[in-house]
């Protein structure tokens, strides 16, 4: 299946990112505070987008169980997942609410938000779009599972975050395999290259994205 390859290919970038400092320091419980607003407030804003990008995706959708779920997860990304952004904030001592109120699209979220929302434009079938975004709660998956592995996290503040993303991205990630996959079978060689590298794209903007909060980057910083 082609979704399976993809995710074979991609797993040198999960490990590294699981190597970089910002996941090293949610495993240690040790992770810089001020590491952790700046992606609050990057991640807010991200998220707001996602919802919108899978807005865009409904249009392209013929079947009324897809467009269902669509919806639902609208709903997940803009109240659900504020969840484990609340786990973070508690171990910050922010409030939620006010810290996010100065968030802005950093150079590297920017990037990564325009990159979908490229795909949603530039192309009619919503498979280019979902391989941009698949990553998302893939990578996010993946390190929480990686993480949670080690059965080290008694005790750390911020093992609801990763008890969060180990167990709500499952449904998801199998419905954007399915759309992919399907696409997958009738796409030529082109297309598929595009699908390709729209996925792998994506990871290296989820490593740029836990960095670019680690560095605290601005576009003040140029
Ligand atoms: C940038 C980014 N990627 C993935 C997730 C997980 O949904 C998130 N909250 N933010």
């Amino acid at each position: 299946m082609f979704t399976r390859q993809l995710k074979k290919e991609v797993e040198p970038i999960i490990e590294s990112i699981y190597n970089d400092p910002f996941i090293q320091g949610i495993i240690h419980g040790d992770l810089k505070k001020e590491a952790v607003k700046h992606y609050l407030k990057a991640d807010s804003l991200y998220l707001n987008e996602f919802a919108k990008i899978y807005s865009l995706l409904i249009p392209k959708l013929n079947d009324r169980e897809g467009i269902q779920f669509l919806l639902g997860q609208i709903d997940f990304v803009m109240n659900g997942e504020v969840d484990a952004h609340y786990t973070l904030a508690d171990y910050a001592g922010v409030d939620y609410k006010t810290v996010i109120e100065e968030g802005e699209w950093y150079p590297s979220s920017d990037h990564y938000i325009k990159h979908m929302y490229y795909n949603a434009y530039r192309y009619s079938d919503a498979s280019f779009t979902i391989c941009a975004m698949a990553p998302c709660p893939y990578v996010y998956q993946q390190l929480a599972l990686k993480i949670a592995e080690r059965n080290d996290l008694e005790g750390n503040p911020l093992k609801p975050w990763v008890d969060f993303y180990c167990t709500n991205m499952d449904e998801l990630i199998g419905h954007l395999d399915r759309w992919v996959d399907e696409f997958s079978e009738t796409a030529s060689d082109e297309e598929l290259n595009i699908l390709r590298k729209n996925f792998v794209e994506s990871c290296i903007h989820e490593k740029r994205f836990f960095n670019m909060s680690y560095n605290i980057e601005t576009w003040e910083g140029y």
